[in-house]
């Protein structure tokens, strides 16, 4: 029974990371949303094509699933070089970290996923290569111990995070571009989810396309995701088409509710009422509260109810908004009501 159970969920991820790839865009053009950062890239790649150089380090931060890792894979196609990828937690010794930059070619990315978690002596060897292309590390211990320095071709560092404030300065200031991912807006998420219907060769209405994105919490990621649970309910209980009411009663159903929150957003803000009176409450005692990871609260969950306007983070902690009490459809607490006229007449403390 287990095994079968490990099964199912096996080769249903296995599909979803398959969909995910055919998916993944992997051109500037198709990189949907975003125009800011788009325009920017587009420019700062031609310019770059044209002087034949290896383009600026380019630092890529935001919440998860919004297209960190896709903008990496697309610059390095637009750039017409190869990418090769790791992570800050992986490249645990100065030397794994050598590994990795004596293998590029000229022109290279080298993309370090979660960049805010490389530990500080891998940290100090990325500092002389970003800057002059210069790998200069320690080889040895005590009295045999000699430093060596090698000459890297020229790179580009493309470094992702959900957390720029993590940074250190002399790493963050080494980048010559940095590009912040927003939430994306339901429009843009619906012409995503609309070319994942496509690519995926389902039947999918306008409406049907919009009730899905504006539940997504402004997250690609999320929106495809949606829309493969969508398809598996409309494909079972449905002719297979994905309308509006289709969409609707799927997304009912996973627990997804109007405004894109699923369970644990609505217990991190019922809990900030009910146990925590609104707040101000720290954040750890409200991981506690919920049992979860304090960098999941700030990492996944707080960014889009901050962003919505449920939250808000003040120096005494979090604190929720009057939209979360309206949302469940509780009664505003006093404080938050309109503060009664003053009385004119009240006697003047001495
Ligand atoms: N601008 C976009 N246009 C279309 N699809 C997108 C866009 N951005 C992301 N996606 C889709 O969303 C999925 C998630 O994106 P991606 O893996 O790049 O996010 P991420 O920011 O790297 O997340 P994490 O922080 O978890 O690593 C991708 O597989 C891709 O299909
Ligand atoms: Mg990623």
């Amino acid at each position: 029974m287990i095994e079968a159970d490990r099964l199912v969920t096996a080769t249903g991820r296995d599909r979803d990371e398959q969909l995910d790839r055919a998916i993944r865009p992997l051109k500037l053009a198709e990189y949907i949303g975003q125009p800011v950062v788009r325009e920017q890239m587009d420019l700062f790649i031609r310019a770059a094509r044209a002087r034949r150089e290896s383009l600026d380090h380019t630092l890529i931060f935001g919440p998860p699933g919004l297209g960190k890792t896709t903008l990496a894979n697309i610059i390095a196609q637009e750039m017409s070089v190869s990418i090769k990828s790791t992570s800050g937690p992986v490249l645990e010794r100065p030397g794994d970290l050598a590994a990795m930059l004596t293998n590029l070619e000229a022109g290279d990315v080298l993309f370090i996923d979660e960049i805010h978690r490389l530990s500080p002596v891998v940290e100090e060897v990325l500092y002389p290569a970003m800057e002059d292309f210069q790998l200069d590390i320690m080889i040895g211990e005590g009295p045999a111990a000699r430093s060596i320095k090698l000459d890297l071709p020229p790179f580009t560092l493309v470094g992702a995070t959900t957390r720029a404030g993590m940074l250190t300065n002399p790493l963050r200031d080494r980048f010559g571009i940095v590009q912040r991912l927003e939430f994306y807006s339901s429009e843009d998420l619906a012409t995503i989810v609309s070319r994942s219907a496509n690519i995926l060769g389902l039947t999918i209405e306008a409406q049907g396309a919009f009730e899905i994105a504006r539940r997504a919490r402004g997250t690609p990621r999320i929106a495809n995701r949606l829309l493969r649970r969508v398809r598996d309910f409309a494909e079972v209980l449905g002719n297979g088409e994905i309308s509006r009411s289709v969409a609707d009663r799927a997304l009912n159903m996973l627990d997804v509710d109007e405004r894109g929150f699923d369970h644990q957003d609505r217990r991190l803000l019922l809990t900030l009422i009910e146990k925590f009176d609104g707040g101000p409450v720290g954040l750890d005692n409200l991981a506690a509260a919920i049992s979860e990871e304090r960098h999941t609260i700030e990492d996944v969950l707080e960014p889009y109810l901050i962003q919505q306007g449920y939250i808000m983070r003040t120096p005494r902690g979090r604190v929720v908004t009057r939209h979360a009490y309206l949302h469940f459809g509780l009664n505003l607490p006093k404080r938050m009501l309109d503060p009664p006229t003053p009385d004119l007449f009240e006697p003047v403390a001495e």
